[in-house]
């Protein structure tokens, strides 16, 4: 890392993550501005099992990964871990972007406008969050041997951004010549690009990859190309411990009336590099926490910023009373320990280990219409439901009605695979600190499939059920549908069972999603917010959240391209009050809403044997 260090920095960033970096190196495009990064993890940057997209999720359970689990899940089977979940989550430069699936692609126009409509974030809406995501993004055309397989809207994609995007370079045949007429022959729809903000439909996502050597594109990087930035410092290996407060550095309490704002003048560390270990601290006017979904609430808890009935007992002083912070967790379930598997007598082309083919569905689309009535009467007749903020239930019921996707099945293998996934789960937890010890892992609890609810005058577990329900709706049609219904020899699980049948093997094959968000709602705070429409925690002057935590409810995308545009959005709005001279670049040309039109030349790639899957 650079030698220079500065006294103060203008934005000190805890987690050089998917947010975090990427913010990071927009903010320090201004040479006038300074940004300290701190980031637990090692660089990894050179690891193959990062770059190389074929190894996508080979660096889980490595030091690359924080190893955390979820506390047991009664919601859950009891696989021999009492329903616990992994929570893989990156420990790198690029955070979670390093190990995802590099699945690409935004929200819906409906989701990102009930942000503004329903849940008065103004400022919040797909106009906004869909320009950042462009901004974010340089998207490339597929190259012409496979072009006739991917059709896009170059209009609704970035020309000009950090991120690279692109389609697969090979196409499993059983997916473009027998999936695709077998949805349009069951009347779902197989549209053209769904980024335009009408996201219902199969047909394959972009991925984030650098078509130009065929690695992965992600924070990581984008932090190549602003490595030898003089105003920008990334310091590995810094595992951020808690917030300087001015009041604390000055000895005195913290003023608790209500108006008073506590200020931030740094962040602690434990610097992993020295020998032996030290506690160390980086100085800071702007303070931003990147840490995702599990530890930005850690850090903020650690800082006295929480639920003092939660803090007091750890001894830790608090200095904003904020019971929001840790609430509103969630994971949505997926049927992912065995997904659904066809055996087929047909022989196919292109079977590489990445495929992404995508069908997000609403519900309407997913049950039988006796189904969607007793589902629908059960929704329209329930106020309230227990560890769920009202204004989340009015925007399930909002995107219910609206017909906006809640339900996808993913095709990500070079096999007969699908995986069924419940996108927005009514379930929502906590994540809290369990100890006053900064290393020590908080409890995590996405508390999974424990909302009830009465259909048919019969109490089922809602989650599952609309899971269950879903997939077997799916899965009737399109094995008795033309022309899948031709080749395929067997089934599994068999779909003409009774629901009762069907529903105990998905239970039991269902688990995380890996798509945990939450946290840290971006809410009004007697709404149940912990950040307010500037990403500013309450209560606080100084301190914000930028990444995955803040989503006010789950995406029904896959998170990480709304996790880009929010880092751009944030990247907007802190240069927007910093009262500088204008946007940086990057910035700036997002708004000339630039299109790709470029073509993506597949590099070539070193075998790298069988796929370990
Ligand atoms: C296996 C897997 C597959 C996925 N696949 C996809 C996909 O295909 N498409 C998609 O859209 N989404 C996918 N996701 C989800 C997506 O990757 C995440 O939602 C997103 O990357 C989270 O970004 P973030 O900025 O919120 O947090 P992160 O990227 O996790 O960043 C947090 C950073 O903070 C660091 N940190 C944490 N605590 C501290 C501390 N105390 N001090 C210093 N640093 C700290 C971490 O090490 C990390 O670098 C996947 C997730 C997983 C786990």
């Amino acid at each position: 890392w650079n030698s220079t260090t500065y006294d103060t920095y203008d934005y000190v960033i805890a987690g050089a993550g998917t947010a975090g970096l990427l913010l990071a190196v927009i903010l320090s495009e201004n040479p006038d501005i300074t940004v300290c990064v701190l980031e637990a993890g090692a660089d990894g940057t050179h690891e193959t099992n990062i770059t190389n997209p074929e190894l996508r999720g080979t660096i889980q359970h490595t030091q690359y990964d924080w190893q955390f689990w979820t506390s047991p899940q009664p919601g859950l089977i009891d696989n021999g871990t009492m329903g616990a979940q992994p929570v893989p989550r990156g420990k790198t430069l690029g955070g979670t972007s390093a190990m995802n699936w590099m699945i690409h692609n935004t929200d819906s126009r409906v989701q990102l406008d009930i942000w503004e409509s329903l849940l008065n974030l103004t400022g919040w809406n797909w106009e906004s969050l869909s320009t950042a995501y462009r901004q974010s993004e340089t998207m490339y055309g597929p190259p012409a041997n496979i072009a006739q397989d991917f059709t896009y809207d170059p209009s609704v994609h970035g020309g000009n951004g950090y991120i690279r995007s692109v389609f697969q370079r090979s196409v499993l045949s059983l997916l473009t010549d027998y999936l695709n007429p077998t949805l349009l022959n069951s009347g779902y729809r197989v549209p053209p690009d769904r980024n335009g903000g009408d996201a219902v439909g199969g047909g394959f996502l972009p991925l984030a990859i650098n078509p130009f050597n065929y690695t992965r594109s992600y924070a990581g990087s984008v932090y190549s190309v602003a490595k030898s930035r003089p105003n920008l410092h990334v310091r590995v290996n810094s595992q951020v411990t808690g917030i300087i407060w001015e009041h604390r550095r000055h000895g005195h309490r913290h003023d608790h009336r209500h108006d008073a704002k506590a200020t931030a003048v740094g962040l602690k560390y434990i610097d992993r590099k020295s020998e032996p270990e030290s506690t160390s601290c980086v100085l800071g006017r702007q303070i931003i926490l990147s840490a995702g979904c599990i530890q930005s609430s850690q850090i903020l808890e650690l800082s006295g910023v929480g639920d003092p009935e939660i803090l007091a007992p750890l001894g830790i002083e608090p200095v904003v009373n904020l019971p929001n912070v840790g609430v509103g967790l969630r994971d949505p379930p997926m049927m992912n320990y065995l997904p659904i598997s066809f055996e087929l007598n047909a022989t196919f082309s292109g079977d590489e280990f990445i495929q992404n083919y995508i069908q997000l569905e609403s519900a309407r689309n997913m049950l039988s219409d006796d189904d969607f009535a007793a589902a629908s009467e059960w929704l329209n007749s329930t106020d309230t439901i227990p560890g769920l903020p009202n204004a989340q239930l009015s925007v399930f019921k909002a995107l219910w009605f609206a017909d906006e996707p809640l339900i996808e099945m993913a095709w990500q293998f070079q096999v007969a695979n699908v995986t069924p996934y419940n996108l927005i789960p009514l379930s929502q937890g906590t994540v809290h600190i369990n100890s006053s010890d900064p290393l020590a892992p908080p409890a995590i609890d996405p508390n999974y499939n424990r909302v009830m609810a009465t259909i048919n005058g019969t109490e089922v577990e809602w989650d599952m059920w609309f899971l269950a329900k879903a997939s077997q709706f799916w899965q009737t049609k399109v094995a008795t549908t033309a022309p899948m219904r031709d080749i395929i020899t067997s089934v599994d699980p068999p779909f003409d069972v009774p629901f009762e049948e069907y529903f105990s093997t998905v239970k039991q094959r269902t688990g995380t999603s890996e798509h945990l968000t939450g946290g840290n709602p971006m809410l009004m705070r007697e709404e149940g917010g912990v950040v307010d429409t500037n990403l500013l925690v309450y209560g606080t002057s100084n301190v914000r959240i930028v990444d995955g935590s803040v989503f006010p409810y789950q995406p029904s995308a896959h998170p990480m391209g709304l996790t880009y545009a929010l880092a751009m959005r944030a990247a907007q709005l802190l240069q927007e009050m910093s009262g500088g001279d204008g946007l940086t670049a990057s910035l700036q040309l997002l708004q000339s809403n630039v299109s790709a039109s470029a073509t993506a030349v597949f590099g070539d790639v070193t075998d790298i044997g069988p796929c370990r899957f």
